[in-house]
């Protein structure tokens, strides 16, 4: 279902004026079998996104081959990406929402590009809405959501598809112990119908709720790949010996334990979205970041071209949404 062999990423360094690259993930080889779950774990920085990026089809590796639903990357045409990645569910943290589309249309809209009828989708959307606990909040803008609601309706977009591959980037990250709770209990659903999941997070938590195999990542290269239940015994060390102030008193001069745990690129950066703020232009693919991550010529990942019809035809703010 999702094979790496021997999977090496290169970003661009900038700091380098762009022309020397820095490794971030290194000879990577696992298989994850159809209808697993995987728990994906590991520091800040390790390369847990970036592997998720590459499951996405959102990049392609630098060296090595990533197979994913059965069709190896490499050999993959980039008219055949846009239907693969329909079949692959994606909850991004930083969500990724269309700012000027309802919570209910954000959630249809995966349906609306593959084609669904208006009629046949409604039910799909609303129940997923129900599912996540924004049944009454299905008329209202990103905007007037919290962030942990937010949160919830990219997962229900995610999964409104029944994707037969589900990644999801801390999921839980912004919500709290009985919405994280119901979010495992969705992608567990998710995964007992079929579906391969595999979920990056910090939390043990979380880890400890539900059975998968857990992928350790260090430095961009895999450590461990456990059975669960998982005992992360190099945290519980790091925890027991860590130096505590003298009579255990707060060490005001001790960096913030969350110190470097920086988005890299903010989230309303200009251009870190090209669907930011704006109504058009939408690529059918659905993967926004596509043509940034690639790192290739312009002109071989310029995006699909526009559609010639709206696919959320009743969208735009000022039509007040289309959940009628
Ligand atoms: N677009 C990019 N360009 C250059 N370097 C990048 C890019 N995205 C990530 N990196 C680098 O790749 C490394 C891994 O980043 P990644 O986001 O995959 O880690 P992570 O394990 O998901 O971290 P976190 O837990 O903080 O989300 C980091 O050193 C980061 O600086």
């Amino acid at each position: 279902m999702v094979r790496f062999s021997r999977v090496g990423l290169r970003y661009p360094d900038p700091t380098r004026g762009g022309e020397g690259e820095r490794e971030t993930l290194r000879d990577l080889s696992f298989t994850l079998p159809q209808g697993s779950f995987t728990w994906l774990t590991g520091p800040s920085g390790a390369g847990k996104s970036s592997l998720l990026r590459l499951m996405q089809l959102a990049l392609r590796p630098t060296r090595g081959e990533v197979e994913v639903l059965g069709a190896p990357l490499s050999r993959a045409r980039r008219a055949d990406l846009p239907k693969l990645r329909r079949r692959i569910g994606a909850v991004f943290q930083e969500f990724r929402l269309l700012p000027y589309l309802t919570a209910f249309d954000n959630v249809a809209l995966p349906l609306r590009l593959a084609g669904r009828a208006e009629a046949s989708l409604r039910p799909d959307v609303s129940e997923m809405l129900r599912w996540v606990g924004l049944e009454d909040r299905a008329d209202a803008l990103p905007q007037q959501l919290s962030g942990g609601e937010q949160q919830r309706v990219a997962i229900a977009r995610a999964v409104v598809t029944r994707p037969a591959l589900l990644v999801a980037d801390e999921p839980t990250g912004n919500l709290d112990a009985v919405q994280a709770r119901r979010l495992l209990l969705l992608l567990a659903e998710m995964n007992r119908l079929g579906a391969t999941v595999v979920v990056a997070t910090h939390s043990q938590d979380l880890i400890a709720q539900h059975p998968g195999q857990v992928m350790r990542l260090e430095g961009g290269r895999m450590v461990a790949l456990d059975p669960w239940p998982y005992a992360p015994v190099e945290e519980v060390m790091a925890e027991a010996e860590a130096p505590l102030a003298p009579s255990g008193a707060i060490d005001l001069e001790a960096p913030e334990p969350e110190a470097g745990w920086v988005e890299e690129v903010p989230e309303d950066e200009p251009g870190d979205d090209p669907q930011d703020g704006a109504p058009a232009p939408l690529s059918p693919d659905f993967t926004p970041d596509f043509t940034a991550d690639l790192g290739r010529p312009e002109e071989e990942l310029a995006p699909p071209p526009r559609p010639r019809r709206s696919i959320w035809p009743s969208a735009r703010p000022e039509t007040g949404g289309s959940n009628g």
